[in-house]
């Protein structure tokens, strides 16, 4: 496919999508009957759907309409490239512009439509990120680093580096967790590689691994993951500490591929349905990575940040809030709940866990971190919570 042709197919996928098919959906679809497009072809597509979905509201602006074309019409203006280049109907590309296209005025952007945020959110967001507001912002508009985790029970960082290296993956250390690499070159040849297939390295954001990594776990503990999702964190868990480990979900469904994980890791997890989980405690540790606006992962998940609104996150923060009075009852004496979010607001965050000790005075705060995406992770948040032994 030519630069244009793909740059059509976005545009007829964008345009499923502002008619309400989920984004993965509309580009399976689009990738079904499209047998003609390469990888490559697929992986650009992909890129420029995501471009339009993280800078939604700049591109719509730029491109002057909300339609697959005014979007991606929008994210060439934002990139400095001249339209008239690739839109020129040749080898399916898109059709010249037509004069309103070329001779509508520059608009002047506000600020949250220049950094892609809803209106509602800006002042949470200003509030919660004070100085570095803009920076977050703005790099919630480009695509996310690939870090991978290192089972460094089983080889070592500089290993893995070389393995890789010879499959045409070239990673480099990250400084947020002593686990993690960054992969600058062939992310596309992870899944295929022998060190992903045996299990020896994960995808897992450097942040998501640093959590891990805050948590006090030693050999011996009995450990419950709450809200386990994929289990992500479990396996992080499970390769820091020879610990018996439970993962937890609401929608228990969501484990699902968590055995197969688990195996291929080395690890050992029991699954438990909630009904179980009174029969199991009490645990020395439990981690509660709690459903939150995922402010901190939009660049992934772009299309959270336009589905959030007012109403749903106060539903959400009543479920953090229901979520550490449960969990609280599940840890044994002198043991430790540790709540996690991958938001960078305030109000899930630090406000949560004040609100928390407030209402159990007998729980301490140990330790918590921030970490914000402008500095080369995903944002997140960890407070490691210590109930006092009655003495
Ligand atoms: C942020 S995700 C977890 C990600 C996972 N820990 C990882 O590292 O991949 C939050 C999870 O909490 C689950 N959840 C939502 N409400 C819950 C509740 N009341 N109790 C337990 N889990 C819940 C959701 O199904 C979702 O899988």
């Amino acid at each position: 496919m030519t630069p244009g042709a793909r740059l059509q197919a976005a545009i007829e996928v964008l345009d499923q999508i502002i008619a309400g098919m989920p984004a993965e959906k509309a580009l399976t679809t689009w990738s079904r009957k499209s047998r003609f497009a390469g990888s490559k072809d697929r992986a650009a597509v992909r890129d420029h759907v995501f471009s339009a979905l993280r800078c939604w509201r700049s591109h719509q602006a730029l491109g002057g309409s909300e339609t697959g074309r005014g979007l991606i019409l929008g994210g060439l203006r934002d990139a400095g490239i001249d339209p008239d280049t690739l839109f020129n109907g040749e080898g399916h590309a898109p059709q010249p512009l037509n004069d309103q296209e070329r001779n509508g005025t520059t608009p002047v952007l506000s600020r949250a439509v220049r950094l892609d945020l809803p209106d509602w959110i800006w002042p949470a967001f200003e509030q919660s990120l004070g100085d570095d507001v803009e920076q977050a912002a703005q790099a919630l508009r480009h695509r996310a680093p690939v870090h991978l985790r290192v089972n460094v029970q089983r080889a070592s960082l500089a290993k893995m580096q070389k393995e890789l290296a010879a499959e045409g993956i070239e990673t480099q250390p990250h400084a947020a967790a002593e686990t993690a690499l960054e992969i600058t070159e062939g992310a596309r040849k992870l899944r295929n590689s022998k060190a992903y297939q045996n299990g020896l390295v994960e995808l897992q954001d450097a942040a998501s691994q640093a959590v891990v990594e805050a948590l006090p776990l030693r050999d011996g503990m009995r450990v419950l993951d709450y809200c386990a999702g994929g289990g992500g964190k479990s396996l992080a868990m499970a390769a820091r500490a020879k610990i018996e480990l439970f993962a937890h979900d609401a929608n228990f469904a969501r484990m699902k591929d968590l055995p197969e994980r688990a195996k291929r890791a080395g690890s050992k997890v029991q699954q438990l349905e909630t009904g179980d989980i009174a029969k199991h405690a009490p645990f020395d540790l439990v981690l509660c990575d709690v459903p939150c606006s995922g402010s901190g992962s939009w660049r992934r998940a772009p299309e959270g940040k336009w589905a959030l609104t007012a109403e749903k996150l106060a539903k959400t923060q009543d479920i953090q809030a229901e979520i550490l009075r449960q969990t609280a009852d599940l840890i044994a004496p002198g043991g430790t709940l540790a709540y996690a979010t991958c938001s960078m607001l305030n109000s899930e965050n630090q406000d949560q866990v004040a609100a928390f000790i407030q209402e159990r005075p007998e729980w301490r705060m140990q330790s918590s971190h921030s970490w914000r995406v402008h500095n080369g992770t995903d944002g997140f948040f960890v407070a490691v919570l210590t109930r006092e032994v009655a003495g």
